[in-house]
């Protein structure tokens, strides 16, 4: 059987030390099993390139521009449904103030030294722990 492809961009967005964690929103928790901490991002709209949904995703859900450093991390699942495909991009040089859409209900920039004790799921720990190499690395920044 033919799957349909669901592709979407995140952006692990970095400000030195810390990185951009979202909280979903009640709604989102409740209306499906989750642990409930997101990036931002989502998928690309019919005839949208991957980076313009990256930016616009972005400013959607956190009213924040950003600079994409470079990929970062791919996800690659076929599911029972799609095939889901995520890039997730490490950002950094946030710009701007932040006003959340109804699809979260907080926002936390996490110190990197308190990632492992967070309790976000570990595999995106891993995402944000690779994200801030290749921020520190494309960026010449010394790492914590
Ligand atoms: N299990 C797992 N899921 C991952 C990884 N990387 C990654 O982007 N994902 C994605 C796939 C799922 O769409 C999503 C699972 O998180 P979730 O429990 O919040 O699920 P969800 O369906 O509410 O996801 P979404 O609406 O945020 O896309 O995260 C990974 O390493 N492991």
């Amino acid at each position: 059987m033919n799957k349909p492809y669901k592709i979407a961009a995140k952006a692990i967005i970095f400000d030195r030390d810390h990185v951009l964690i979202l909280r979903k929103s009640e709604e989102e928790r409740t209306r499906k099993e989750t642990h409930g901490w997101d990036f931002p991002g989502g998928g690309l709209e019919p005839s949208e390139p991957l980076m313009d949904a990256l930016s616009r995703e972005v400013m959607e859900e956190t009213g924040l521009q950003v600079k994409v450093i470079a990929p970062a991390y791919i996800y690659d699942e076929i599911q029972e449904e799609k095939h889901l495909i995520i890039v997730k991009f490490a950002c950094d040089q946030p710009w701007g103030q932040v006003r959340l859409s109804a699809e979260h209900e907080s926002y936390h920039w996490v110190p990197l030294a308190d990632l492992d004790q967070g309790e976000f799921p570990d595999w995106m720990k891993e995402e944000i722990r690779r994200a801030y190499r290749v921020y520190t690395d494309f960026r010449g920044i010394e790492r914590e």
